[in-house]
């Protein structure tokens, strides 16, 4: 409970062990408005058809490895309900929120504060919440119980967001010209829940509610709500994601990269004015603090099992288009991923083949 950032509600100055190294820290925080995230309309009712639609996401995964999605199809009510779900839990007392808390990563539901707390050289300004939710009824019982509805409110946005990560799954295998349902199975069996929390801070140039990372997993899904925070670093510089009221963000994480990376090759060689951006990518994010305003977030995170194996997509791979990666077994990658403190720069080095 000590450690809990949601306890530090009314201090004046930020304490040591949350000052971030001179080189880490944000900076001056300019929102550069002029330039964010593709936003990709999903509903498609403005003419477009569903290929251009596709084309879209693709093309945002390969410039950004980010994108935020309207027109979903996830309910108005169910983002209102989850958002203040997620508000009222970290409004309730320190206490109740505290006897959720564990160190332990391995737990399947727990409270938590920063990144590795005992491990991390300096502490992130966030708490967070994290569990399985998938299947909803297999999971369930190890859920909050309080606030009262939360159980009620978090399945049922648990089951939209996976229609909707696995929708733009199967858009993404389409494009990339996969078979219907590739992404199925194995490489989504696992979904987690999280609820980030981001309490006002003394003095947001001296802290990062989250550092630099990118996410391990297949695809990520995140309801930003309307507070800026989350920054996507491109070009050498950090771009603010603008929080747009019912848009879901959505990016690619390393598993993802894994797979869609031999098809970029492929589309470099054979249309070379498609592909000259770059690739696919699981881009660098981090979240900035603020002074004024708690930031709660709500993240779903798709996953393969444990157990599942993970390698380049084998109909994207031939002579042109040599594998990059070996095949893995996501809990190996995973062990890495945790040891490296999530390491952008590290995490993926002992999978990649020699070329
Ligand atoms: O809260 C956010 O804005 C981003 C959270 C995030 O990047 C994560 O949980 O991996
Ligand atoms: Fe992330």
């Amino acid at each position: 409970m000590e450690k809990l950032v949601s306890k530090r509600i009314n201090i004046q100055s930020v304490p040591e062990s949350y000052v971030v190294p001179l080189e880490k820290r944000p900076g001056n925080l300019v929102v550069p408005l002029c330039k964010t995230i593709p936003v990709v309309d999903l509903g498609g009712g403005d003419g477009r058809d569903q290929t251009e639609i596709i084309q879209q996401i693709l093309k945002a995964s390969q410039e950004f490895g980010f994108f935020q999605v309207i027109n979903h199809g996830v309910s108005g009510k169910t983002i209102s309900d989850m958002r203040s779900v997620a508000k009222e839990f970290f409004e309730m007392p320190v206490e109740d929120i505290a006897s959720l808390y564990s160190d332990d990563y391995k737990q399947t539901s727990r409270v938590y504060t920063s990144v590795d707390y005992h491990n991390e050289e300096v502490h992130y300004w966030r708490d967070n919440l994290r569990h399985l939710c998938h299947p909803v009824e297999e999971c369930m019982h190890l859920w909050p119980q309080k606030p009262t509805r939360y159980r009620d409110v978090v399945g049922t946005f648990s089951v939209e967001m996976r229609q909707l990560g696995l929708r733009i799954l199967d858009m993404i295998g389409e494009g990339l010209g996969l078979e219907s349902g590739y992404f199925g199975d194995g490489l989504s069996k696992v979904q987690s829940f999280s609820i980030n929390h981001y309490p006002p801070c003394p003095d947001p140039s001296l802290t990062l509610g989250l550092p630099k990372h990118s996410d391990p997993n297949l695809i990520s899904l995140l309801l930003q709500g309307d507070v800026y925070g989350l920054q996507v670093f491109k070009d050498g510089q950090w771009i603010a994601i603008e929080p747009l009221p019912n848009a879901f963000v959505v990016n690619i994480g390393h598993q993802l990269q894994v797979y869609l990376i031999p098809m970029v090759l492929w589309e470099f060689i054979h249309r070379p004015s498609i592909a000259s951006n770059g690739m696919l990518r699981s881009a660098d994010h981090r979240v900035v603090t603020n002074s004024s305003v708690a930031r709660t977030t709500v993240g779903i995170f798709i996953h393969p099992s444990n157990e599942c194996v993970v390698e380049p997509a084998q109909p994207l791979v031939n002579a042109y288009c040599p594998p990059l990666y070996r095949a893995f077994q996501y809990k190996e990658f995973l062990s890495y991923f945790i040891s490296k403190a999530g390491d952008p720069e590290a995490v993926l080095e002992p999978f990649k083949l020699q070329s």
